[in-house]
Order: structure tokens, then sequence, then C-alpha cells
């Protein structure tokens, strides 16, 4: 499968001023995104992801290595780039469900295999090494940025603890969840490092804050679900993992019942305005708008709002 033009090619048009893009995808790409979108039940082409597709439209990625607290293991951090970029390419999912399987999210870094891979940098000299070893910690980073730049909104669902690369990984995604009994900890100044995977970057603009993200990054202490709602990280929190779950999919099925073309074009706008200024994000939106606009989906929804029927009763067709 040729990723890595896909990735390519949805980097270049985020770039751009304008939505239009051009993406060349070979056979075996579309073999494969055949394949994962017409199942229903838990297959994965992963070994640490578990996907499943609950309703249509809805893709459940789940972590999956729940003997070893789903610690994020070499290959976890190459799945999520191949499964995020598979689902920004598939017409077929509208929404994701991200979440964990057994007794909580996420351990995690998995300390015993990723630490050999980023402290034995390979090179002649310092410059080799660091080079290499800068190349090595923008694909780990590559990782979670994949679900910001994925076009569909990720909802993700956590319980039970989110260590380290967790909170990384839950500041990408757009919506936060939790359990009555999760905990959140920026475990990394722990282990003798600053975070680099996007909690640094993204945290402080998810949280209000600047002094309790200070606070958590810096003495990386465990912070408890009523805290995390309080503070703003997360919007719902949950009795338990069941209800969440339900409260996940029902909220992942209000998305997914909406114009793909406004669903997308609100995620991505959103992320753009959040990275500029008001009159860049003006800017954006109006160039973003003189093409989306022209959507059939307008119409459609206009005429069911104008009938008092839900945008449930309107079927759109792919995006
Ligand atoms: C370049 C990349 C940049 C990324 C940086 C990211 C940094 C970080 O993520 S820092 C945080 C690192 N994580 C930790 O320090 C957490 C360590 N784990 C724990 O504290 C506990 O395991 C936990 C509280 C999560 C769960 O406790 P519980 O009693 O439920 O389980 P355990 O018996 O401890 O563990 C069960 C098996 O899972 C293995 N395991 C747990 N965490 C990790 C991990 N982070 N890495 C590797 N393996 C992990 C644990 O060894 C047990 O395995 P086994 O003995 O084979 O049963």
């Amino acid at each position: 499968m040729n990723l890595s033009i896909v990735s390519l090619s949805y980097t270049s048009y985020r770039g751009l001023q304008s939505p239009p893009v051009v993406v060349k995808l070979t056979s075996s790409f579309f073999c494969q995104t055949a394949a994962m979108s017409t199942s229903t039940g838990a297959s994965s082409p992963y070994t640490t992801l578990s996907i499943s597709h609950p309703a249509e439209f809805i893709t459940h990625v789940e972590l999956h290595r729940p003997e070893k607290r789903n610690s994020m293991n070499r290959a976890f951090w190459s799945e999520m780039v191949d499964c995020f970029n598979e689902i920004s390419m598939n017409s077929d999912c509208r929404v994701v469900v991200l979440s964990g399987a057994g007794r909580l999210f996420t351990a995690g870094i998995d300390l015993t295999d990723v630490a050999s891979d980023v402290l034995s940098p390979e090179g002649d000299d310092t410059a080799r090494i660091s080079w290499n070893l800068r190349k090595k910690l923008l694909k780990y980073q590559e990782a979670f940025t994949v679900i910001e730049r994925c076009p569909k909104p990720v909802v993700v669902a956590i319980h039970g603890a989110c260590i380290g690369g967790g909170v990384d990984l839950i500041s990408a995604c757009d919506i936060r969840m939790c359990t009555q009994d999760a905990w959140f900890q920026v475990k990394e100044v722990d282990i003798g490092l600053a975070a680099d995977v996007g909690t640094l970057q993204r945290l402080p603009k998810v949280i209000g804050s600047r002094s309790l993200v200070n606070e958590l990054a810096l003495t990386a202490r465990k912070m408890f679900a009523d805290e995390a709602k309080s503070s703003g990280l997360v919007s719902r929190v949950f009795a338990d993992k069941e209800a969440m779950m339900a409260g996940a999919l029902e909220m992942a099925g209000e998305i997914a019942a909406r114009s793909p073309v406004a669903v997308q074009g609100t995620k991505i706008n959103l992320i753009y305005s959040r990275d500029h200024s008001v009159t860049e994000g003006l800017d954006y939106m109006a160039t973003w708008n003189m093409s989306m606009l022209q959507t059939q989906d307008v119409m459609k929804s206009a005429q069911a709002a104008m009938e008092k029927k839900s945008p449930k009763s309107v079927v759109f067709s792919k995006f």
C-alpha cells in the first residue's frame, strides 16, 4: 500500500488556502480500503489496534494490547499512521470513536520496546546521530498528528489510566469523554524527558489555564475525572465504561447523521482557526466555502429544517 503518497498529498492540501486536492492512489490502497470498509466485526490488519464498524459511517478504533495495558510499542506508532490515513480516505467513515481495551485506556509509551529505539540512535558522529534521532522523533509525532489531520472527527473515550503518550494522543482528538474512574498523567518528566509528541503543544490549547498545564507537565501529578471535566480536558464524565461507550456511540451517531461536507469542513476550519489569527481564519473559511457551499447537502439540509425534519432523515452522498 502506497501510504506515503496519500500522506504527502493530504499534507499539501492542509497547507493550501483552498480545499481541492488531487490524490493519487495505487490499486493496492483501494483493495485495503474496500476490505476494511465492508467489515462489520472487530477485524483488523493491525497488531495493536482493533477496528470495527458498530454502525453505518462509524469506525471504532480500539487500542488493543490489554495484557500490556495498551502501552505503545513500535508497531503501535506506525499502525496509527496507517490506520488514520486509511480512515481519512475512506468515504464510508464519517466519524471515529477511539477507546482502549481491558483495564485502562493506555499506560503510555512501551518502556521495554520504544525506549531502546530512541535511546540508541545510529550515526557516525554527533551531527548524524542527532539528525537520525530527529527523523525518528518526527515519525513518532506523526502517529498523533495524523489524528488531527484526519478530516473525520475523532471522539476519544477514556477509562482508567491515561498516562504519558496517552495524554499526547487524546490532546490530538476532537472530543474527549471519560469515566468517573479515569485519571490523566503527563508522566514524561518522571522518566527523564520532556513530552515530545504533542502534549506540550496541544494541551495548552485544550485546557484554558496555562498554569494548570504547566503544573501537570512539570510535576507529573495525576489529574482525576472531576478536575479533567472542570478544566475542560473532557466534556463529559460517565459512571462507567459501558455508559461511556454508549454515550460515545450516540454522539458519533449524531455526527455521522449530518452532512459530511459540513462536518469535515467544520473540523478542518476549527483546527485552522486554532492555529491562526481571526483574520486568517475568516479568510481561509471564505476560500473553503466558496467551493463547499456549492454542495447539494446545503439544499437537502435546509429543506429538512424547513420541513421540521431531523437531519437524520436526509441521505447524503458519500464524501
Ligand atoms: C519518542 C516517543 C515519545 C513518547 C513519550 C511517551 C512517554 C510516556 O508515555 S511516559 C509514561 C510511561 N508509562 C509509565 O510509566 C506507566 C508504567 N505502568 C504502570 O505504572 C502500571 O503498569 C499501570 C498503573 C499503568 C497499570 O498497573 P496494573 O497493575 O494494572 O498493571 P501491571 O501489572 O503493572 O502491568 C501489566 C503488564 O503490562 C506491562 N506494562 C504496563 N505498562 C507498561 C509500559 N508503559 N511499558 C511496557 N509494559 C508495560 C507490565 O510490565 C505488565 O506486563 P507483564 O509483567 O508481562 O504482565
